[in-house]
């Protein structure tokens, strides 16, 4: 079957993107995931969702790209359908997956060059370029002809957000990018994604658990709870919350006498 050849995004079409959530509920047969959830995303800003596991970080982020459908309500795109392939195409929309999802039989060269090289649009000379400039912004060029199992976890994670980078995007997802990386390894992506907005004028949605990572690169935060947005805010302002659920999520209390983990066996 031949390949689907879409125009490559071209440079002047570029601007950062407005994301709008409106009243969005997702629910998989019984189970209702997210219950009208509304945000929206100013062009360039770094918004980070956050909240406990299961809440519906991921099932947002998918949404947002386009992978689903909502139940009812709706996500835009500067007033587009991201589920409409037009619309990923012309913000070169660009999703930064947990695992990396590089492919193990191409090098690092060749895995950033693979998306450019199937919409055909792009001169060979060009993908070069975009190919070797997102290396060089993340400062793995050493890298290039490496194959992925000769990568750290760090690298991958890299590697990564720079085969994104390739598209030249005006929206970035990420999800989880700090996910297994030590502290270190983590600060650098935190500083990575806040690099990027500056050199690609990106909008950036992060999923994340990070709790540092969050209130550093955020501009605003969105915590879920339960599949409903408990708050969306500045940084400083979620550090002086005093809501329960807030503090809670940020400083959860340990207490070995009562764990937590008793109720799961509970309700088996
Ligand atoms: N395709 C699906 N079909 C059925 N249920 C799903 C599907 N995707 C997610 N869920 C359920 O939706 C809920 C929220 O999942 P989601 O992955 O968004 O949580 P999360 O907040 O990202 O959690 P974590 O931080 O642990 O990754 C979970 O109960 C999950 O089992």
């Amino acid at each position: 079957m031949p390949l689907t050849r879409t125009p490559f995004p071209q440079r002047d079409d570029r601007n950062p993107v407005t994301v709008q959530v409106e009243g969005m509920s997702k629910s998989y047969g019984t189970q209702n995931v997210l219950q009208d959830v509304s945000l929206s995303v100013e062009p360039g800003e770094i918004f980070v969702i956050m909240g406990p596991s299961g809440s519906g970080k991921s099932v947002l982020l998918r949404h947002i790209a386009g992978l689903e459908r909502p139940t009812s309500g709706t996500v835009t795109i500067n007033g587009a359908d991201p589920m409409l392939a037009e619309t990923r195409n012309r913000f070169a929309l660009a999703l930064v997956f947990q695992s990396g999802a590089l492919l193990n039989s191409l090098s690092v060269y060749d895995n950033l060059a693979l998306y450019p090289h199937e919409h055909t649009l792009c001169s060979k000379q060009d993908i070069r370029d975009r190919v070797m400039r997102a290396l060089r912004i993340l400062s793995i060029e050493h890298a290039a002809q490496k194959m992925p199992s000769e990568l750290s976890g760090g690298m991958r994670k890299r590697v990564a957000i720079a085969r994104a980078l390739v598209m030249e995007p005006q929206l970035l997802l990420y999800d989880e990018p700090t996910s297994e990386l030590d502290p270190i390894m983590a600060a650098t992506i935190a500083e990575i994604i806040g690099t990027l907005r500056e050199e690609y004028a990106v909008t950036s949605i992060v999923v994340s658990h990070d709790r540092d990572l969050s209130l550093t690169i955020a501009d605003r935060v969105a915590l879920l709870h339960q599949g409903q947005v408990a708050t969306i805010a500045q940084p400083d302002d979620l550090k002086a919350s005093t809501d329960p659920i807030v503090t809670e999520f940020l400083n959860p209390r340990i207490d070995v006498r009562n764990p937590r983990f008793k109720s799961l066996e509970g309700s088996s």
